[in-house]
């Protein structure tokens, strides 16, 4: 029997129960196969929070199909399968869980990478076919190989560092990354082009956008060392499928290690039918470690926007973007400075300026000041809206917020502070 006055959570995919153990009793609780679009259409009317992984399709239909969804919280790290842009237009909040299967996808990566160098997959087909054939199976090794990582974000930084224990020189092309993080992490950054000519394996960790849709086909792949290994745990599409069953075919890629496909689910694609390819259907994120994460952390973050709290890992709060893992840390720490100045002085200020130094000034940080803004006093505000994306936020807060910078800290530690309080008793 539906429980009124309880929000209604739509559970569109299998996730974990961690999932249902965040949410206690807080909510109602509906299920729906998300694959099913007529009945995803129809649930989706009465539900206030959307949950997904990667086979819902969260488009401008679903969101005009319901006027009462506040949030759509994706269990996982790609925003492919929701169109973001729709769902802000809609005032509907999306959230993922950023870091849930970051070491899960990095070890899959590994393992696929490594599964290729050793044919441990066709080897052990063979033996299990009553064959022992050792010289069939001859491999190779990874120590003293440079390893190209395209794509120098979370996992690709999660796969770098453990290629390294490997004995192996580190090369990685990502045009939004720093010379210095790289060299910080013993990674040398390199055009797409040195990339592709001087790696002996290369890793894709890329999101799937319109620019990188198709990024690894024929005219790259030409490029490539003669024997190179490719991996891609990213997404399907990013490498032409065809163009790589080709260079596989022709014996220009020595192997390939895929786990994701540019139609999924399927059990066709010109790459299954070749020996030196070793496939798994995007298992990536498919750990129980991850899982329990990614359910927990959407679970976490639907009934914080549920309340309508802020939301961390809101994707269309802070100007389009995550918060990134380095800002992070400092949204509690301005979080609690908020606190510590609504303690002190609880008349409402006219305006608040959090000051960042450091690392972090260049990783946009002003969503400092909103999470600062989270702590002070409710008395501060005039009212709370009920949706937390970016317009409404700014509407809400009557006391002004903002940030000022500065590269340089005296230590290479970042550090965030609220500072130039003024206060007033005007808001
Ligand atoms: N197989 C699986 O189950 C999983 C797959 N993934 C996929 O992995 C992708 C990467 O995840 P994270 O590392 O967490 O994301 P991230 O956002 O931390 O890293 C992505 C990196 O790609 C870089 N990048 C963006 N556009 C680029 C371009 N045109 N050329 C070169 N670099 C570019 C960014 O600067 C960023 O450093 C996700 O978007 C998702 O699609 C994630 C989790 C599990
Ligand atoms: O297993 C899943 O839910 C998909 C994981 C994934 O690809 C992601 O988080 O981006």
């Amino acid at each position: 029997m539906s429980k009124p006055n309880k929000p209604v959570v739509l559970i569109a995919e299998k996730l974990a129960p961690s999932v249902l153990s965040v949410f206690g009793d807080e909510v109602e609780v509906r299920h729906v196969d998300g694959t099913d679009r007529s009945a995803l259409l129809e649930a989706v009317k009465s539900a206030d929070a959307l949950l997904v992984r990667s086979a819902t399709k969260v488009d401008a239909e679903v969101f005009g199909a319901t006027t009462q969804l506040k949030v759509v919280a994706r269990a996982g790290v790609g925003l492919d399968n929701v169109e973001v842009p729709a769902a802000t237009e809609r005032g509907v909040l999306v959230v993922n869980a950023p870091t849930s299967n970051i070491v899960s996808a990095a070890e899959h990566a590994v393992a696929l990478l490594l599964a290729v160098a050793r044919r441990v997959p066709a080897a052990s087909q063979s033996l299990r076919a009553g064959e022992w054939k050792r010289s069939s199976f001859s491999g190779v090794e990874l120590q003293g190989k440079t390893i190209g990582v395209v794509g120098l974000g979370k996992i690709g930084q999660l796969f770098a560092q453990r290629l390294a224990a490997f004995d192996t020189h580190i090369i990685a092309y990502d045009p939004y990354v720093s010379a210095a993080r790289a060299g910080q992490l013993g990674i040398e950054l390199v055009t797409l082009d040195e990339l592709l000519s001087r790696a002996d394996a290369i890793s894709i960790h890329l999101p799937k956008t319109p620019e990188t849709k198709g990024l690894i086909d024929a005219e790259a792949l030409k490029k490539t060392k003669p024997g190179v290994i490719i991996v891609n745990a990213a997404r399907g599409g990013l490498i032409v499928e065809q163009d790589l069953a080709d260079a596989l075919r022709s014996g220009h890629v020595g192997g390939a290690g895929i786990d994701v496909f540019v139609t999924e689910p399927t059990t066709s694609s010109p790459l299954f039918e070749l020996d030196n390819v070793v496939v798994t259907p995007h298992l990536g994120a498919s750990t129980a470690e991850a899982q329990d994460r990614a359910g927990t952390d959407v679970a976490k973050s639907t009934l914080l926007a549920l309340r309508g709290d802020f939301v961390p890992d809101a994707v269309n709060v802070s100007g389009g973007g995550a918060v990134g893992e380095h800002v992070r840390p400092y949204l509690s720490l301005t979080q609690k400075l908020g606190q510590l100045l609504t303690a002190l002085n609880p008349t409402a200020p006219a305006s608040v300026t959090v000051q960042v130094k450091g690392e972090i000034s260049v990783r946009t940080p002003g969503c400092c000041s909103w999470r600062r803004c989270a702590g002070c006093s409710p008395a501060w505000s005039r009212t709370r809206s009920r949706s937390s994306t970016r317009r409404s936020w700014r509407r809400s807060w009557a006391c002004r917020s903002s940030w000022r910078s500065r590269r340089r800290a005296r230590s290479s530690a970042a550090w965030s502070r609220c500072a130039r309080c003024t206060p007033t008793a005007r808001c």
